[in-house]
């Protein structure tokens, strides 16, 4: 049966940590592997880092760059040299292969969303392979990717793929990193978010040299994908065949299963597509009010409010000690909820001197992260 399949492979993979030089042999047979799915009817698409890599490499540059201008430079520098390698690899295996570099803000408006969507659904269409990266030269910090784990996540997400490989330098995850750890235990299968929750992974904040987020932004990426239906898998960038391997049944590396309801597509651009502006901190009874009832969130479960946003803005809900347990979509504005904060919804419209919404968040609008 044909399946969406998403792959993303990062910079550890892609070059050699001695020199910072491509891994020419994986690459190619990256592209191998890639273009035989698509020749059995699968669509593929590559979420590739490299171009800050790629581009220290070609510029003699002995460590990844810190000051953002320099990065976005070198970024520029590396992403064409990147292309090549692959549109002449892919070529030569006549799969055509399409540029797409996104930002965070072709997400959050709903309307870029969707053309988003539309552009994956045409190149798919066309037995395209879309090779992904962030647009590294023009991404601002605050609508940044940051890291192409959560990329590739939203892009499995926004296609509804059924796979998502992330392939990286280690054959799987571990209870704790097994640079530092060697007797850390390998982990074959995590049923569920709760379940890895159980596990206490450890993952320190570090990723390899040229990496960006380690595995910590490998496990956020695998709750936005499983959400979303997705099965995610953290395998050998070393070695691709593997992706055909365990499509096949076979069970390498660490296989993240997915939701069994998957989030609605509008409630997940809510919860991950979205930048959240702001945050509410509630107390236990709203708490438990939507996370276990599903109801929607009032101004009496409110203890405080931070930061400066608009109606229809997204925020996070929080409990006291700060620990996310929802995102959604507020009816006031941060000001207007600074004042009506733990109020009861019939004295709303007395304290602001209008009537407002009965809810702060509607159920509709709210998402459980
Ligand atoms: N619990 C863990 N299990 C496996 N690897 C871990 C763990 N914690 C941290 N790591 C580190 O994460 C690294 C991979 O992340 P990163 O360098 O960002 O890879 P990539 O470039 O593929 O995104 C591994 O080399 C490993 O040292
Ligand atoms: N967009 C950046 C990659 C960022 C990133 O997540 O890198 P990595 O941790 O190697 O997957 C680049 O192309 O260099």
């Amino acid at each position: 049966m044909t399946k969406t399949i998403v792959v993303k492979i990062g910079t550890s993979s892609l070059t050699k940590p001695e020199t910072g030089q491509l891994a020419l042999s994986t690459i190619a047979t990256l592209a191998e592997t890639l273009s035989c799915l698509r020749g059995q009817g699968h669509r593929v698409i590559l979420v590739s880092s490299g171009a800050v890599g790629v581009g220290c490499a070609r510029l003699g540059l002995t460590e990844r760059p810190k000051a953002i201008a320099l990065k976005q430079a070198v970024a520029a520098v590396g992403q064409g040299r990147l292309m090549r390698v692959y549109d002449d690899l892919f070529t030569t295996l006549q799969q055509p292969i399409a540029q797409v570099l996104l930002t965070r803000s072709d997400l959050v408006q709903r309307s870029r969303y969707l053309n988003a969507y539309n552009t994956f659904r045409e190149l798919l269409g066309l037995g395209v392979i879309p090779v992904v990266n962030e647009n590294d030269t023009v991404a601002v910090d605050e609508l940044k990717f940051g890291d192409n784990d959560t990329l590739s996540a939203l892009v499995a997400s926004l296609v509804e793929a059924d796979w998502l490989f992330l392939l990286t330098d280690v054959d799987r995850l571990y209870s704790a990193d097994p640079r530092s750890v060697p007797d850390a235990q390998p982990i074959a299968l995590v049923s569920s978010m709760k379940e890895l929750a159980q596990l206490q992974i450890q993952t320190g904040t570090q990723g390899s040299q040229w990496g960006t987020g380690g595995m910590v932004t490998k496990i956020s990426a695998a709750r936005i994908a499983i959400a979303a239906g997705v099965r995610t898998v953290i395998t050998q960038g070393r070695f691709p065949h593997n992706i055909e391997k365990i499509l096949q049944g076979e069970l390498l590396g660490t296989h993240f299963q997915p939701q069994p309801e998957p989030t609605s597509a509008r409630k997940r651009w809510i919860a991950y597509g979205l930048v959240p502006t702001g945050k509410l901190y509630l107390d236990s009874g709203a708490i438990a009010a939507i996370s276990q009832a599903g109801k929607s969130l009032l101004a009496a479960g409110i203890k405080s409010v931070e930061g400066i946003f608009d109606t229809q803005d997204a925020v996070q809900l929080c409990d006291t000690n700060g620990n996310e347990i929802a995102r959604g979509l507020v009816n006031y504005t941060s000001d207007e909820l600074q004042k009506i904060r733990g109020c009861q919804s019939r004295e709303i419209s007395t304290i602001l001197g209008y009537a407002g919404a009965d809810t702060v968040i509607h159920r509709d609008n709210l998402v459980l992260t």
